[in-house]
């Protein structure tokens, strides 16, 4: 039996390690072999495929990205389930390991309701998968999105100034929420929470009157009072979504001159993405993919590993897929009694 493996969608800390313990535990444990497919879909469907032997991934859990590339290709452009069938039986392939989020998911999940043998894996650091407690990637992203807030902390206090930081997330909150909280933030704007500039400025307001440099976290899905839609100025992505970005850029000169307060906005863009996953991450990721070893060898095709708890579960990728998790109004409401 042959296992192919590919990431696909946007990279997370913590791929590398999915793809080492499901290596690892196929070789040792069921003696499996494994392909790995290159830049998710479109090596599946370009047929660019190399052995993936258990020496390559020794040592992966510590490293960032993914050794096997990732893209946002969409494998129904190119041919959908019959060129995926064609390619598999060229590699003599009985199980296919797709590690993704959202987007990737529903790609297999179409594929699988077609006939393909295939097992999911979640990845995100957006948190927006509802069938999962949590994935890899989110914890980390958290982590660095944190660490650089306390750093843009203390260059706003030497200058007195206000500070906007843009963090990821796509449509949901989470890691504005999540870095928010633990940075002491002054104010959180998420997507699923509308919010009026006034509001914003009274927040940003009283943090100066106590004497505090003002720091605004938001989230990059943020919809401003009044917008009609998500700032996108980057154009669509392959998918023809909107590339998210620019809100901070936007608000800062908002919030300066409601209050005369000097502000500026930093972006963090990839860089909650890259580096070293944290520990959290490396060992729900190698779970994860020791996970989805054992669901090929079983060939519960159409699931997803999954964590309910401290419980590596299998779901079914229909239900992974319907519901995007999104930040409950009473977790945001718990967070604003401290803003301002
Ligand atoms: N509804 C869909 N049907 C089929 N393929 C999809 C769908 N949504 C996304 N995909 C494919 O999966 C790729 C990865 O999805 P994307 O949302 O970019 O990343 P992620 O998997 O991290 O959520 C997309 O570029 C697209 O090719
Ligand atoms: O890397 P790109 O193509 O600029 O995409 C940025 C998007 O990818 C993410 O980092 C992760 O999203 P996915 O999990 O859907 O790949 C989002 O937070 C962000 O909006
Ligand atoms: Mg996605």
């Amino acid at each position: 039996m042959t296992i192919g493996i590919l990431t696909s969608g946007g990279d997370c800390p913590g791929l590398n390690a999915v793809i080492r313990g499901a290596v690892i535990k196929g070789d040792r444990i069921h003696h499996e072999s494994f392909v790995g497919i290159k830049d998710g879909w479109r090596g599946l469907v370009e047929d660019d495929i190399e052995p993936l032997p258990r020496y390559d991934v020794r040592g992966l859990s510590r490293l960032g990205g993914t050794i096997l590339g990732t893209s946002r290709t969409n494998p129904f452009d190119h041919g959908g389930a019959a060129r995926v069938r064609e390619v598999m039986a060229g590699h003599e392939m009985t199980g296919l390991i797709a590690i993704g989020g959202e987007g990737t998911l529903t790609a297999a999940r179409r594929l699988s309701d077609e006939g393909i043998p295939v097992v999911g894996v979640p990845k995100t650091i957006d948190n927006d998968l509802s069938a999962t407690d949590y994935t890899f990637g989110f914890d980390t992203a958290v982590s660095i999105a944190t660490e650089s807030i306390d750093r843009l902390r203390t260059t706003a206090e030497s200058h007195h100034r206000c500070m906007v930081v843009e963090v990821m997330g796509r449509h949901v909150g989470w890691i504005a929420l999540h870095a928010g909280v633990a940075s002491g933030a002054h104010a959180i704007l998420i997507p699923e929470v509308d919010v009026s500039l006034a509001q914003i400025c009274e927040w940003v307001e009283m943090a100066r009157d106590r004497g505090r440099a003002p720091v605004v976290v938001v989230a990059e899905g943020f919809v401003p009072d009044g917008a009609e839609h998500v700032h996108a100025p980057r154009g669509l992505d392959a998918f023809g979504r909107p590339r998210l970005g620019g809100i901070g850029e936007r608000l800062a000169p908002a919030i300066e001159e409601q209050t005369g307060i000097e502000t500026r906005s930093a972006t963090l863009g990839h860089l909650q993405r890259g580096g070293v996953p944290s520990a959290y991450d490396r060992v729900l990721a190698t779970r994860f993919g020791t996970a989805a070893v054992d669901a090929v060898v079983d060939k519960q095709w159409g699931s997803m590993v999954s964590l309910i708890g401290t419980d590596i579960e299998s779901v079914d990728l229909h239900s992974a897929t319907t519901v995007l998790k999104t930040v409950p109004r009473e977790r945001w409401d718990e967070a604003a009694i401290l803003f301002g």
